[in-house]
């Protein structure tokens, strides 16, 4: 077996006790180290039954799952829980147990210490952005939905696995929780570099999150194995075509990151500036607003011209508030924040919300029409299809690298 596979499916498949047809018929893949692999299909189609067989949550009727190179029934559950980590919606968190005994549960079954476990619990609470002192002690209900999620995706690190199993993770969220979720989980995938099998039924998480996307059909057959640029522009069937839906394009701009655009710089005023002042610049610049931000540059508000009355003192609360998306947002969330403020404009921000620059309209249409003409030179049989794209940080990737020629 390669070195680069971390887990594979052998002919697998589960008929449950009393069935008459199986809810996952022959299933084989295999998934590389490093990728995170999305398994998404229609509600009932096997997604869960399938991922549970690799932590053997769920038994096989027959087949043979190999995780780095080891049949995992040769495994005892002790040893697969330290290999795999298990992310499930809303956390799935023990609710009468605090969050720090939640995170510390397999740390405990492995028998550390005491002083380690709490070392950990406080390490992992501050890689998911939760700071300890105020959450460690917490119970489950006291946190928001958006918390409870990361808690959850701090228990699976907890004994650092290699391989991360995430049931519609983000599921039960808003949808800006969801995306602000899935951007902290990129994220954590650059450093980490964990192998992922991410079940979900929303194809345009998919997109974002997959190295490769499996589509599945009923029981659990493979309709189409590949990379999310591939199976947007050359679905297999009309089943995958009809799954990925209408607004393809659309879809395509899940695919580029704002990153990977070159931004706009705005104006930038503290709340202390002069109306006056910037009336005079609007006038002087032909810029469409300045943008107010505070002590630490972190954007507040679009200003305009129409925003202005000289005889006001003061910028506070003047304005529309300035929808914000990080470098690792999609192009697609660009689009929706920009749409939901009316303003035609984005404001990228770091890791700590401070100001990057600015993401227009028109660059992003720009954008889009690239894509466009990428895909046309694809169809034209420029590129060809490479079944395994090597895990790459997906932040990072440039555009040429995700959408151009392979
Ligand atoms: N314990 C069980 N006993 C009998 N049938 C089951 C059991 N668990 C699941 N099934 C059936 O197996 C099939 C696959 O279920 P599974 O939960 O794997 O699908 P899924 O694709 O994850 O669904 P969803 O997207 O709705 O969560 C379904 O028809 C389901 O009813």
């Amino acid at each position: 077996m390669s070195d680069d596979v971390m887990i594979s499916l052998d002919h697998v498949s589960k008929r449950y006790r009393g069935q008459k047809v199986p809810a996952v018929e022959n299933v084989s893949m295999t998934i590389h180290r490093g990728e995170i692999v999305v398994l998404v299909g229609p509600s009932g189609c096997g997604k869960t039954t399938t991922m549970k067989m690799i932590n053997r949550l769920i038994e096989p009727s027959s087949g043979r799952i190999t995780l780095d190179g080891a049949d995992v029934t040769s495994l005892n559950p002790t040893e697969l829980r330290r290999r795999i980590g298990y992310v499930i919606q809303q956390g799935g968190l023990f609710p009468h147990m605090s969050v720090a005994t939640n995170i510390g549960m397999v740390p405990r079954m492995l028998g550390w210490d005491r002083r380690r476990i709490d070392a950990r619990v406080d390490e992992l609470l501050d890689l998911v952005g939760l700071e300890p002192g105020q959450f460690r002690n917490r119970l489950p209900q006291q946190l928001s939905g958006g918390q409870q999620q990361r808690v959850g995706v701090a228990r699976a690190l907890a004994a650092d696995p290699p391989v991360m199993l995430m049931d519609e993770p983000f599921g039960a969220t808003d949808p800006l929780t969801r995306e602000h979720l899935q951007n902290e989980f990129l994220r954590l995938q650059e450093k980490l570099q964990k192998t992922i099998v991410f079940v979900t039924h929303d194809f345009d998480e998919a997109i974002k999150m997959g190295s490769r996307i499996a589509v599945l059909g009923e029981r659990s057959r493979i309709r189409q194995f590949d990379t999310p640029e591939r199976l947007l522009a050359a679905p297999a069937d009309e089943t995958v075509a009809q799954f990925i839906g209408a607004g393809a394009s659309l879809k395509q701009l899940n695919l580029r990151r704002v990153g990977s655009i070159a931004y706009d710089e705005a104006h930038l005023v503290t709340s202390q500036e002069s109306p006056a002042a910037v009336l005079r610049h609007l006038d002087e610049s032909g810029d469409w607003a300045v943008l107010t931000v505070d002590g630490e540059r972190r954007p507040l508000r679009w200003v305009g011209p129409r925003d202005l009355r000289p005889e006001r003192d003061t910028l506070d609360g003047v304005g529309i508030p300035a929808p914000t998306v990080e470098p690792r947002a999609t192009l697609r969330d660009a689009l929706d924040a920009m749409l939901t403020c009316g303003c035609g404009a984005a404001v990228v921000v770091d890791d700590a919300g401070r100001y990057r620059g600015v993401l227009g309209i028109d660059r992003l249409m720009r954008a889009i029409t690239e894509m466009r003409e990428t895909e046309r030179s694809r169809d034209r049989g420029v590129a060809e299809a490479s079944y395994y794209r090597p895990p790459m940080p997906r932040t990072l990737a440039a555009p040429a690298q995700r959408g151009g020629a392979r």
